[in-house]
């Protein structure tokens, strides 16, 4: 069985080298789905009887490990010194440095590799982190799946 919980979060980027209007500083309403899979749990009189995972433990985890350390910051590459360096000149800014560029696809990869032991098999239902999906913009979204799948 796989589940999926959505949330929505702000934040600022840029890409350096673009060669249009994303090497701009401008931001954008993300969406980050999380596809889990797991057995259903079968355990009368537990809350999560019935479920691979409760969508609202799903949601803490990740507003915990990724969502509230992202939402309104501004996500900036290590490599953007010119972003880097002016961002720091701004008294308690809320800045996220990364190793790499902030497209789609490496926020995806960045989300999986956060949560991917986050989400942890405590029912022995095989519950494991199958899939992030970040939107960028309603039209443009990437897939972070486990390496090798
Ligand atoms: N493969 C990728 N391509 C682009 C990325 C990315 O992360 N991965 N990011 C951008 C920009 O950040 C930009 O903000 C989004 O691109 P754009 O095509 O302009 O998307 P819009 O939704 O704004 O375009 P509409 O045509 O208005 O739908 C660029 N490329
Ligand atoms: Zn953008």
């Amino acid at each position: 069985m796989r589940i999926t919980r959505r949330l929505e979060f702000d934040a600022g980027h840029r890409i350096p080298d673009h060669a249009s209007q994303c090497r701009h500083l401008h931001g954008h309403r993300y969406a980050i789905e999380i596809t889990l899979s797991g057995d259903i749990i079968d355990a009368a009189g537990e809350a999560v009887n019935g479920m691979v995972m409760d969508f609202g433990d799903i949601k803490l985890i990740a507003r915990t490990h990724v969502i509230d350390r992202w939402d309104h910051a501004f996500l900036v590459y290590r490599g953007d010194s010119a972003v880097v360096d002016f961002l720091a000149t701004m008294p308690a800014h809320k800045t996220v440095v990364l190793d790499t560029v902030p497209t789609a696809e490496n926020l995806a990869s960045e989300a999986f590799r956060i949560l991917d032991s986050c989400y942890r098999d405590l029912y022995g239902n095989h519950l494991r982190l199958e899939r992030v999906r970040l939107y960028e913009t309603p039209n443009c979204w990437a897939d972070a799946l486990r390496p090798g799948e």
